[in-house]
């Protein structure tokens, strides 16, 4: 093959990478992974349990057999592969996700030209209100966007091995969520203790997560406004993905408040996030700031923002640490630790 027509597949592979998504995308709506581990191997078979068209399923299966998400054709029967089965129904499923992302997510891509000339959120122009407002009033949906952001928790187990939270210490989990990553710190950490802060709508979620996990002894629940103030007291004050959709002056007012409610000079700031860097920025990490932008007009920062945010707030950076899913953990600590 000449360079020109590699060069030429590669730039229709590009392009036609939507269509991809969408095919993955109408496979999982069907129901095929699940399907098939239960025995509907025939496309036949896969569109009368999905109540869909033969010929479409058929000629579905053939372009995923393709591109190597299923094994198997009509005579011999599909079966799944290591991908595939990424999607069947279980604990660590990915499935939400295929479904949100091709959905919701697929339509405000659809508004990326917009949003990325106006740098405003894409899903705002599609769906005429902002994300997390469409989220209140869609249980369902809101239900699956906590599923996709528990599926993106491959990071947590690991955080206790890079900060130390031993010696009985408070950590105060701003924008605390549904609580997982308080739960893994308190199951890993037998005298650490935890004040779970965030809005009052998700206070219920995490006292049942880490009720039905680690139990409520070691355990505060708070619900507040981070822009308006912060307990007080805390040994380690942690912000989790908490940051992307806020401007610097927001992020430096809740750090301030974090900064007066730090207990001691031993106390530290740590943020959990994914970086950005305009040299060497992995493709994964500067996919996810834009699409930070297009679904809720956010952004992922680089280390020497966060520096800068940090500085402005009275921190300085102690160190920072690499975690799984292209997460870094950077602990701060006041840069005149008697004030
Ligand atoms: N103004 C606010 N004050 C407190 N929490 C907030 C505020 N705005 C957003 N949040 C919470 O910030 C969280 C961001 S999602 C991140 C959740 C969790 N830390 C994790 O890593 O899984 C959500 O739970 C929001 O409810």
């Amino acid at each position: 093959m000449t360079s020109g027509t590699e060069t030429a597949l590669r730039v229709i592979d590009l392009i036609t990478g939507g269509w991809r998504a969408q095919a993955l995308y109408t496979a999982v709506k069907l129901g095929v992974p699940d399907a098939i581990e239960s025995g509907r191997t025939t496309s036949a078979a896969l569109a009368e349990g999905a109540g869909a068209d033969w010929d479409g399923v058929h000629r579905l299966m053939r372009f995923l057999v393709s591109l190597g998400l299923f094994q198997g054709d009509e005579r011999s029967g599909y079966r799944n592969t290591e991908l595939s089965r990424a999607f069947c129904e279980g604990p660590s499923s990915l499935k939400d996700m295929c479904l949100l992302y091709g959905e919701e997510f697929y339509t405000a891509w659809g508004h990326a030209y917009s949003a990325i000339s106006t740098a405003t959120s894409g899903f705002e122009a599609a769906f005429g209100e902002s994300f997390y407002s469409y989220l209140s009033r869609n249980e369902d949906v809101a239900e699956r966007f906590q599923n996709v952001m528990n599926a993106g928790n491959i990071f947590f187990h690991k955080v206790p091995e890079v900060v130390d939270f031993s010696g009985d210490k408070t950590v105060v989990d701003v924008g605390g969520g549904g609580g997982e990553l308080l739960a893994v710190i308190l199951a890993t950490v037998p005298d650490a203790r935890g004040t779970l802060f965030d809005r009052p709508h998700m206070i219920p979620e995490a006292r049942r997560h880490i009720a039905g996990s680690v139990g409520l002894s070691r355990v505060d629940f708070v619900a507040g406004d981070m822009f308006e103030g912060l307990p007080r007291g805390g040994d380690i004050y942690l912000f989790s993905r908490v940051f992307a959709g806020w401007d610097d002056d927001a992020i430096v007012k809740t750090l301030s408040h974090c900064y007066t409610g730090m207990k001691d000079r031993s106390s530290r700031l740590v943020i959990l996030d994914r970086l950005v860097s305009d040299e060497d920025c992995s493709p994964m990490s500067a996919l996810w700031d834009l699409h930070l932008l297009i679904t809720i007009g956010g952004r992922h920062r680089s280390l020497e923002n966060f520096t800068s945010v940090l500085g402005r707030a009275g921190f300085e950076v102690e160190c920072t640490a690499e975690l799984p899913s292209d997460t870094t953990a950077i602990v701060a600590r006041k840069c005149n630790p008697d004030s």
